[in-house]
């Protein structure tokens, strides 16, 4: 489709004013293109060709509406840091509506749209340096096979924004199958409109759980429940084994249908280093890399606390409990395809526990030291190895790699297999945290060229790329873990 032929629709809108309020957007005086995603073209069934339309300048900054286009800014509530926030909703963020495409339909929202009814003290506002971690966020765990919102085109402008210093305003359009997070079901429980709670319910699984439209009420929404847990809990192990920290994991930023959602303070991990915490307001680590498939789970609850509306106690702990032992699934799988092992034994799962307390135990670089393994093939010494760990963590390594050993020469594939394999689920090129600020400095002095080639790394992350090498090494000293500030 051409990109004038776009049109959209207005699902949620539609459900009604107990769900958000009409309003349009604020627009940049001087919009400036930045960005249009191809993949995302794609993916909404835009002709490639459009990539190059100038409207995209206007439309990506709510000066040129899409046709059809009925802006709407969410109501949603959430718990922050723990803590019942009633005052949430896009308070920068406006869904323009939904596209569909091969019968599915797509969420478009304009980040950094300006004042809505919930925008509270916050100017509406985004800046070029959060929207460009965002855009780039997307486009990362997607080429890792993990689920998250994706941004279909940036464009910048020359609208100061103060933050912690003054830069520039930027908006986004965010892609997503739903923008319905776990807040939306708490906000219509706390405020007991249940009548539009059950109407929420009804629409989310009309879109994905067709398979429960005809059960009564109360299954239909223990069976939303436990699509939620699941998608949940596969989502955590995909961060956990990709080495993804999200930062802000506040159930205002969890999606209903497992989709990673909100790139703030995010961080993968460069050392590998368990405790490690992205996001410099978060003092008490509540939300460190190793403590969010818990933190996911305490999401759930507060969830399935706004389905006790139409749930039984009983029921809502059955489903909640089905938390655990997926997500070990899950993590299990992916860390199978990681060390390379198409069967399943007992001992795989202590095999790579063993293995990550090494890797705690020397502050390997994380990727570094798969995407090494990838290419191991039983050499002694393991060189490429060895120079990722300390010489005091060196002989435990060999301890290991004979376990190691052991347990592939029970595998049926042949090594060039199984290295072919391993090399298309660790990869080589990861959305560090000091490449993304590269991309950022060089963008913020008006040079959109490293954007450009990081975003085109990210979406063939397991390729060699020889000509790219520097954008595969390990952080220098002073740009490892950078903590990331939650202003954005
Ligand atoms: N600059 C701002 N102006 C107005 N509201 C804001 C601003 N920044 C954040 N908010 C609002 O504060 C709340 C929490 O912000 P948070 O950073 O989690 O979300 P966000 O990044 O703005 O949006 P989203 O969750 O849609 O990605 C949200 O309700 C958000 O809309």
């Amino acid at each position: 489709m051409k990109l004038n032929e776009v049109t959209l629709s207005h699902h949620y809108a539609d459900l009604g004013d107990a769900f958000g309020t009409r309003i349009d957007p604020t627009p940049f005086e001087h919009p400036k293109l930045i960005h249009v995603n191809p993949a995302v073209l794609e993916l909404l069934g835009i002709d490639e060709s459009e990539a190059d339309n100038p409207d995209w300048a206007r439309l990506g900054c709510g000066s040129k509406p899409f046709k059809g286009s009925r802006p709407f800014a969410m109501k949603y509530t959430g718990h922050q840091f723990g803590v019942y926030n009633p005052d949430l909703g896009d308070g920068r963020a406006l869904l323009l509506g939904e596209l569909e495409h091969k019968g599915k339909l797509w969420d478009l929202h304009l980040k950094g749209a300006g004042k809505t009814p919930y925008s509270r003290f916050g100017d509406g506002r985004a800046v070029l340096r959060s929207t460009i971690r965002e855009y780039l966020a997307g486009e990362a765990l997607h080429g890792l096979g993990i689920r998250a919102t994706r941004a279909l085109c940036l464009v910048g402008s020359d609208e100061p924004v103060t933050r912690e210093r003054i830069e520039s305003g930027a908006m986004l359009i965010r892609v997503a199958e739903t923008h319905i997070r776990f807040g939306h079901f708490e906000y219509l429980f706390y405020t007991r409109q249940l009548e539009a709670l059950k109407q929420l319910i009804d629409f989310t699984c009309e879109r994905f759980l067709p398979e429960a439209q005809s059960l009564p009420d109360n299954e239909k929404a223990e069976a939303l429940l436990r699509f939620t847990v699941q998608r949940s809990a596969d989502l955590a192990a995909g961060w956990q084994a990709a080495g993804f920290a999200h930062g802000v994991l506040n159930t205002d930023n969890m999606s209903i249908i497992g989709d990673t959602f909100d790139f703030g303070p995010y961080g993968f991990l460069d050392d590998y280093e368990p405790e490690f915490i992205c996001n410099h307001s978060d003092h008490t680590g509540r939300y460190a890399f190793e403590q969010q498939p818990g933190v996911v789970l305490w999401n759930l609850n507060a969830l399935a606390h706004a389905f006790s509306a139409f749930v039984e106690t009983d029921s809502l702990k059955d489903c909640l409990e089905e938390f655990q032992p997926h997500l070990v699934d899950a993590y299990a799988a992916r860390m199978r395809s990681k060390l390379g092992l198409a069967t399943e034994e007992d001992g795989d799962r202590k095999l790579c526990a063993d293995l990550l307390q090494l890797l705690a135990d020397s502050r390997a670089d994380y990727p570094l030291f798969f995407r090494a393994l990838a290419h191991y093939r039983g050499e002694r010494p393991p060189a490429a190895l060895n120079e990722l760990v300390p010489a005091a963590q060196q002989e435990a390594l060999a301890q290991w790699l004979d376990h190691y050993d052991q347990r592939l020469a029970r595998e049926d594939s042949d090594s060039s297999a199984r290295n072919r394999a391993m090399l298309r689920s660790n990869p080589k090129f990861v959305l560090r945290n000091y490449l993304v600020q590269k991309v950022i400095d060089a963008a913020e002095g008006g040079d959109y060229r490293p954007l450009q080639t990081l975003f085109e790394l990210l979406q063939t992350p397991f390729d060699e790329h020889p000509e790219h090498e520097t954008w595969a090494a390990a952080p220098p000293e002073s740009g490892k873990h950078m903590p990331i500030s939650c202003s954005s």
